[in-house]
């Protein structure tokens, strides 16, 4: 039977990177991504200024909306303190099942909660299912068109507090011009763009990052 493209990312990780050690899982990923099979993870470049906007906040709480094969979970939970969380939400089962493997790979399991199932199921839910009030750090790199929905639900549910931050990849490419034209114009947010690259490409991306004003 065919593999997926998924399973091939994994089988790199699970042939070139060192048990335990987070750092080899994501360079093994971008080794796989640039010189085997493109991928849609975050990246490299985009992945240091996700690796700065986490380290600046020092989150106790993350929310990954998006979790594709876990490149950008082991990312953020490498860099999490002690005691930290994040609970990432993937839509799509064999991404899930994937993601779990590479995470474990990693050696994050204990940092990181991933749930199935739409995320729009799941906001509603976060604080009565894994007693969270606020998060510190959303990161959005889901489906583009649920970025603002999703926002406005998370506002809604109360799960941003004055200084959460919500990072958003793709915002050029594919593009999310419903979110980004509402939180660049709602007084609630203060926003900026770091301009960058689609990964492991010239094509121009980058991330917005939002601080909720409360
Ligand atoms: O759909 C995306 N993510 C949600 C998946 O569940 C996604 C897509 C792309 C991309 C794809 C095809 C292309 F031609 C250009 C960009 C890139 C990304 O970083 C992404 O996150
Ligand atoms: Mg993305």
């Amino acid at each position: 039977t065919q593999s997926t493209r998924p399973q091939r990312l994994l089988n790199a990780v699970q042939k070139n990177a060192t048990r335990g050690d987070p750092r080899s899982v994501v360079k093994a990923i971008d080794d796989f991504c640039r010189h085997k099979e493109w991928a849609m993870n975050v990246g490299d470049e985009k992945g240091c200024i996700l690796d700065s906007v986490v380290s600046e906040i020092n989150p106790a709480a993350v929310l990954e909306l998006g979790t594709y094969c876990g490149y950008s979970t082991v990312r953020i939970a490498r860099l999490l303190p002690p005691h930290a969380k994040l609970i990432t939400l993937e839509f799509n089962p064999d991404f899930a099942a994937i993601a779990r493997q590479v995470i474990a790979w990693a050696g994050l399991e204990e940092k990181v909660q991933l749930v199935e199932g739409a995320s729009g199921d799941w906001i509603p839910k976060m604080k009565e299912q894994f007693g969270i009030t606020t998060f510190d750090l959303v990161f959005l790199d889901h489906w583009k068109d649920r970025y603002l929905p999703d926002t406005k639900l998370m506002e809604e549910c109360g799960l941003l507090r004055k200084g959460s931050v919500l990072l958003a990849d793709n915002v050029i490419c594919p593009g999310t011009p419903d979110y980004l034209e509402y939180i660049r114009s709602s007084p609630r947010y203060e926003s900026r763009y770091f301009k960058s690259h689609l990964e492991y490409t010239k094509v121009e991306d980058g991330l917005e990052k939002s601080v909720f004003k409360g």
